[in-house]
């Protein structure tokens, strides 16, 4: 969400985790960053599904962007013209990561959010409702943390996402907030101010 705006852009990155993670397929015997590229391409895919699904439900404004040029696809990632999208009012959707390697959707998420000076990021879960005591998978009596400072995720050592990922936004203070992307009801909610999910912020802000 861009700052200071009545008419709030949105944007939204895509991962591509669905299709292929560089990371987690340990049989390939060619180089990580090979894999890398197959799931860069896989968030340029989820990217053009995503515009698709948003133009069947009449929003008209949705521009497409990727990291790694594809220009009969998306137009290329430059940081002042997806500012230009968002003062306008536009859905912007960020594929292809930041382009690069050994990382995975979480990283780009934040740089975006930080480069495009974001109000908060808000962090879709699949099926949690936010970040739980322990993971719910084994532990069924574990409960929804509303609100966390970037301290006690460090301290308590909680996995929000990836560490890199999660130092970033410690250190520019970046608000995030965990929510289930499942219950479609749940973003407008947030956007609202109500209190669902799993807030992150800084001590000091
Ligand atoms: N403390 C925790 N709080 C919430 N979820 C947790 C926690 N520890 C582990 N998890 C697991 O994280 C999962 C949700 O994360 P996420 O939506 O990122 O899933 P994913 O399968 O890793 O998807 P993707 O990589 O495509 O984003 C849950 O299925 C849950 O089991
Ligand atoms: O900047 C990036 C973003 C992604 N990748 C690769 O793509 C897959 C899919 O993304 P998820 O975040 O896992 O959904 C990721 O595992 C990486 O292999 C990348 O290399 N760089």
């Amino acid at each position: 969400m861009t700052r200071n705006s009545s008419d709030l852009g949105s944007c939204v990155v895509v991962g591509g985790g669905n299709y292929f993670r560089g990371g987690s397929n340990s049989g390939w015997t060619i180089p990580r960053a090979e894999l890398d590229n197959v799931g860069i391409l896989g968030t340029v895919m989820n990217g053009i599904f995503l515009r698709g699904a948003l133009q069947n439900c009449d929003v008209d404004e949705v521009r497409l962007m990727t990291a790694i040029p594809i220009p009969s696809v998306g137009e290329p990632y430059i940081r002042l013209r997806a500012q230009h999208h968002l003062e306008q009012g536009k859905v912007l959707i960020l594929a292809g990561g930041n382009g690069q390697p050994f990382v995975t959707t979480d990283y780009p998420s934040v740089q975006r959010a930080i480069e495009l000076d974001a109000e908060a990021l808000l962090v879709a879960k699949n099926g949690v409702s936010g970040v739980m005591t322990a993971d719910p998978k084994l532990d069924a009596s574990a409960t929804v943390l509303s609100y966390l400072s970037h301290e006690d995720v460090i301290d308590r050592r909680i996995k929000v996402m990836d560490q890199a990922a999660f130092v970033l936004a410690m250190e520019h203070a970046l608000t995030l907030k965990v929510f289930d992307v499942s219950r479609l009801d749940q973003l407008t909610a947030i956007c609202d101010g109500q209190q669902i999910g799993t807030l992150v912020e800084s001590r000091t802000s």
